[in-house]
């Protein structure tokens, strides 16, 4: 059964204590919204579910493949789109059918003969996207997805979120912009900046 937990967790960047005592429980067809003003810590608490950065504290339990994007697009400038997502497909182990049904559900199919130098923020954007789907991970850990994208590929992204989790995935994602995401549980990450804990605690007694 997919799935992915995390209790006390704390995290140390340098000497600064970002966030403390932390924690979620999510099954499959879960998922996580992650809030919180720049520097509360999203990106971290996603490098540290992604196995990326070791917690200071706390634990990370995880059922299943996990699967990151962040915010830097790795797109090989010389590689076409179509040969950026058949070199992950053959990495993946997916089908060239992988291949095309990404192409298709991220409308990059009229985009599959240009090179990763000659795409747009956005495009490039779509592209990390196709990374993810061809990848064919049950935990999906995506952050800032929507960065660069223009309306119409957010509702894609909401759309191609919404199948993931109706076919039993998980998704964690961040975001400062309205992200269409039912019944997920949320998490703003200032709750959690040092010293907060005390005050839920307060709050909560
Ligand atoms: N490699 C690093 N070394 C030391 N401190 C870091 C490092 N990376 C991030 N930080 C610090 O950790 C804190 C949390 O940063 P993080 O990128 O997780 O925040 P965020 O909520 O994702 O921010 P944003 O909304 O701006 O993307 C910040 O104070 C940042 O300066």
């Amino acid at each position: 059964m997919t799935r992915l937990a995390a209790s006390h967790l704390t995290c140390l960047r340098g000497a600064r204590l970002v966030f403390e005592d932390l924690g979620f429980d999510l099954a499959g067809g879960g998922a996580l919204l992650l809030t919180g003003p720049n520097g509360s810590g999203k990106s971290s608490l996603m490098r540290v579910l992604a196995g990326l950065l070791e917690p200071f504290d706390g634990s990370v339990d995880l059922d299943g493949t996990a699967a990151y994007i962040g915010h830097h697009d790795p797109v090989k400038p010389t590689l076409t789109v179509r040969e950026s997502l058949d070199f992950w497909a053959a990495l993946y182990g997916a089908d060239a059918s992988d291949v095309d049904a990404a192409l298709d559900q991220l409308a990059l199919t009229d985009l599959a003969p240009i090179q990763g130098r000659l795409l747009s923020s956005g495009q490039r954007r779509r592209l990390t996207l196709g990374r993810l789907l061809v990848q064919g991970a049950e935990i999906w850990l995506m952050d800032e997805p929507t960065v660069g994208l223009d309306t119409a590929a957010v509702k894609r992204v909401e759309s191609l979120v919404a199948a993931h989790r109706a076919a039993g995935g998980i998704v964690v994602l961040s975001t400062h912009i309205e992200f269409a995401l039912p019944g997920a549980q949320t998490l703003d990450l200032g709750d959690f900046a040092p010293g907060r804990a005390v005050d839920r605690a307060g709050e909560a007694a």
